[in-house]
């Protein structure tokens, strides 16, 4: 009964509220409106004029810094549209037909409830969105469609992507290196390396790691403020920030929002999606677009969305922080929660708080805000004004500059960066090398001085199963920290900050010297404890051979990766892939009596393995003796001519098929060792390679 009362008596004052206010409010917004564009279309079209001017003296100055330009985002009808899962043609509709436009010097929000597509928006204008999303509509950069890179357009996530084992000043230097323009000078990057971190407030943590899981390093507020500060090294036109503050106390959310709002006064877009912002952040947005559902509730100046809800009939109550009654307003969750709470607050007879219970759902309140957005002047006037910016667009501006960065610099700033990180995350290769070191030197004491008995050559045959067996699983350890990295990576590549191929090559020549190490501590051991054929020659093809099977197995770690980007996941797809490749090896079955249908063609000839295996036993049995089976026979050193025309009957085509052993005896060619395994393990290696570029290529 209370609970009735009470929300008629607040619903009647409020409609008379509104309807007083809305009278009034509506003419003074039409006023303010008409006056507020005309006025802004001035300022802009004389921004342009003077930036105009200003840019044709700049052009000439250095490019350390961008000129200040004047920058519209424009976007218009953008609707994105996913396929649902339940039925074939079905959609579900992210976005519904968002226009709106940003100016320089303003900050721009997007607010709405969790699911009401900010990030889908946001993603859109800066043209980034998953490749099953569909959309429709015009956004324009200054009366053009831009992609995300070259410095025009920057995009901060949600999550912070950063490399643990990085200070916050080398994480910077880095990414300047690899972006800003190559004709800066050395002084000229570490003086905009430091504006950056004054301007956001790191310097305490300027030495500091980031951390990962074996480090302690910046607090949460660092770390975002240090994905942002990588976003603005390059002075973007345009900065789109996905909830920049989420997981931050007060303070810090207030410095990171005050940090872009000095951003943007510096002649720059800053558009940033925002959950709940406290009063004091509200007022420093310029401009604010409410979502929910896809649809917009409001699109304009931020002070004037008060006067909309109060015009809409849903006055914002005074003393109430203006952002949490839009979305409460908005939010159907509270619908949920209210409905919940009532039930409980019923059930133990205790009065429900009247504010819970309006004659209102939050569905009716969120359509007739759509609706009336729709046919209010603001709506009116954003199409308007998009309609006035791309009259200027087309007469005044020029195109915006576009950073260009010297290739080859970028391959050696990421390869210098991935090699620290290397030597610094002590699971990428440190324990690895650990392992193999362990492994090795089990072979050596299992196998130890193996010899050239009869039997000899059975147990070498085992002890090649043995080593490359756990040398190449070992491989898949390496996957969590190149996860790690490959998420950054994963980040950067979607942001344009470099090309996939700079990545592939810079991540393959950073790991070599952790290759080498771990195939010569590797190849060392096993060579002189089991004591395979002696001789540098040999030593050194045991090494190579090593190296090579590690550089395919990095490579398909690195596909896994990119396949299957969760851990636990990657580790076990990884697990089957290196047993995939080593099933016909040769080692558990003689090749030539591999089921001919898939395992013996193609596997046997795709399989780097069965290509090292080979090499492995002609490189260690090939020109060595061995004690004859029956005492005063000639020692086994060579194939017969009888046995080798057993061999060519049974189709005995290919060179790396020619040693073997297969009961009890081993044939050996007279041939050279020649190295099919290295080539064959070069040429899987650079198709390797090739292939992670491909699908690189084909998933972006
Ligand atoms: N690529 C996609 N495929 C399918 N659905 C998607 C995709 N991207 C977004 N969505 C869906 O679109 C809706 C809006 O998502 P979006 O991430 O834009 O919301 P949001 O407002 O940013 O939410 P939050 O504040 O929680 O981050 C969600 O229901 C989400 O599941």
């Amino acid at each position: 009964m209370k609970v009735e009362e009470s929300t008629e008596n607040e619903l009647e004052q409020s409609e008379m509220k509104v309807e007083e206010s809305t009278e009034n409010e509506l003419e003074q917004s039409e006023m303010k409106v008409e006056e507020s564009t005309e006025n802004e279309l001035e300022q802009s079209e004389m921004k342009v004029e003077e930036s105009t001017e200003n840019e044709l003296e700049q052009s000439e100055s250095s490019t350390v810094m961008r000129e200040k330009k004047a920058i519209y985002l424009v976007w218009e009808d953008v609707t994105a549209v996913v396929a649902k899962n339940l039925g074939k043609g079905q959609t579900r509709k992210l976005l519904n037909r968002q226009s709106g436009y940003a100016l320089p010097d303003r900050i721009m929000a997007i607010m709405g409830p969790s699911g009401s597509g900010k990030s889908t928006l946001l993603d859109a204008l800066a043209g980034r969105l998953s490749s099953n999303v569909i959309m429709s509509g015009n956004v324009l950069l200054n009366g053009k469609q831009r992609k995300i890179g070259n410095g025009s357009i920057s995009y901060t996530t949600q999550e912070d992507f950063l490399f643990g084992t990085l200070t916050v000043k080398e994480t910077l230097t880095y990414s300047a290196h690899l972006r800003l323009p190559s004709t800066m000078t050395k002084d000229e990057i570490n003086s905009v390396i430091e504006n950056t971190i004054m301007k956001m407030g790191l310097q305490d943590c300027a030495d500091n790691k980031v951390g990962n899981w074996h480090l302690r390093g910046l607090s949460g507020g660092e770390k975002r403020r240090l994905s942002i500060s990588l976003e603005i090294l390059t002075q973007p036109y345009v900065l789109f920030l996905d909830e920049p503050t989420s997981g931050l106390d007060s303070a810090s959310a207030l410095f990171v929002i005050h940090a872009l709002k000095n951003i943007a006064l510096d002649g720059r877009i800053v558009v940033c999606s925002i959950h709940q912002p406290s009063s004091y952040i509200f007022d420093l947005f310029d401009d604010l677009c409410l979502l929910s559902s896809g649809e917009t509730i409001y699109f304009g100046e931020a002070k004037l969305a008060v006067k909309f809800f109060a015009e809409a009939g849903f006055p914002c109550p005074t003393r109430r922080n203006p952002s949490d009654h839009f979305l409460r307003c908005i939010n159907s969750d509270f619908d949920k929660m209210a409905s919940t709470l009532l039930r409980s607050l019923r059930d133990s007879a205790v009065s429900v708080p009247s504010n819970f219970e309006t004659s209102f759902t939050t569905e009716d309140i969120k359509a007739k805000l759509i609706e009336k957005y729709r046919s209010s002047e603001y709506s009116i006037n954003t199409r308007k004004k998009i309609r006035q910016i791309a009259l200027i667009n087309e007469e005044l501006m020029s195109g915006l500059i576009e950073i260009r960065i010297n290739w080859w610099k970028q391959l050696y700033t990421l390869t210098i960066r991935s090699f620290v990180n290397m030597i610094r995350d002590l699971g990428y290769f440190w324990v690895r090398t650990f392992f193999y070191i362990l492994i090795s030197l089990g072979a050596g004491i299992m196998y130890f001085d193996v010899g050239l008995s009869n039997s000899a050559f059975v147990t070498r045959a085992k002890c090649y199963t043995y080593v490359y067996d756990f040398l190449i699983c070992l491989s898949v350890g390496g996957l969590p920290s190149f996860l790690e990295e490959w998420k950054v990576s994963y980040h950067e590549l979607l942001n344009r900050h470099y090309g996939e191929a700079v990545f592939m090559l810079s991540n393959f020549f950073a790991s070599f010297i952790f290759l080498v190490i771990m195939s010569l501590s590797s190849g060392t051991i096993v060579f002189y404890m089991v004591k395979f054929h002696l001789g540098f020659s040999h030593y050194c093809y045991l090494c190579m051979n090593f190296f090579f099977c590690f550089a395919i197995m990095e490579s398909v770690a690195m596909i896994v990766a990119l396949l299957v980007p969760n851990f636990l996941m990657g580790i076990g797809v990884s697990a089957f892939a290196v047993m995939f490749l080593s099933m016909a090896s040769g080692l558990y079955r003689p090749l030539p009596d591999l089921p001919k249908f898939f395992w013996r063609y193609p596997m046997a000839y795709i399989s780097f393995t069965s290509w090292a295996v080979q090499g492995q036993f002609k490189n260690d049995m090939l020109g060595l003796e061995f004690e004859p089976f029956v005492q005063g026979e000639p020692k086994i050193q060579e194939i017969s001519a009888a046995a080798e025309k057993v061999l060519r009957e049974k189709n005995f085509e290919s060179p790396c098929l020619e040693t073997f052993v297969q009961e009890g005896k081993i044939w050996l060619l007279k041939e050279k060792p020649t190295s099919p395994s290295i080539i064959c393990s070069r040429g899987s290696c650079i198709s390797f390679v090739l292939a992670c570029i491909h699908v690189f290529k084909i998933l972006f």
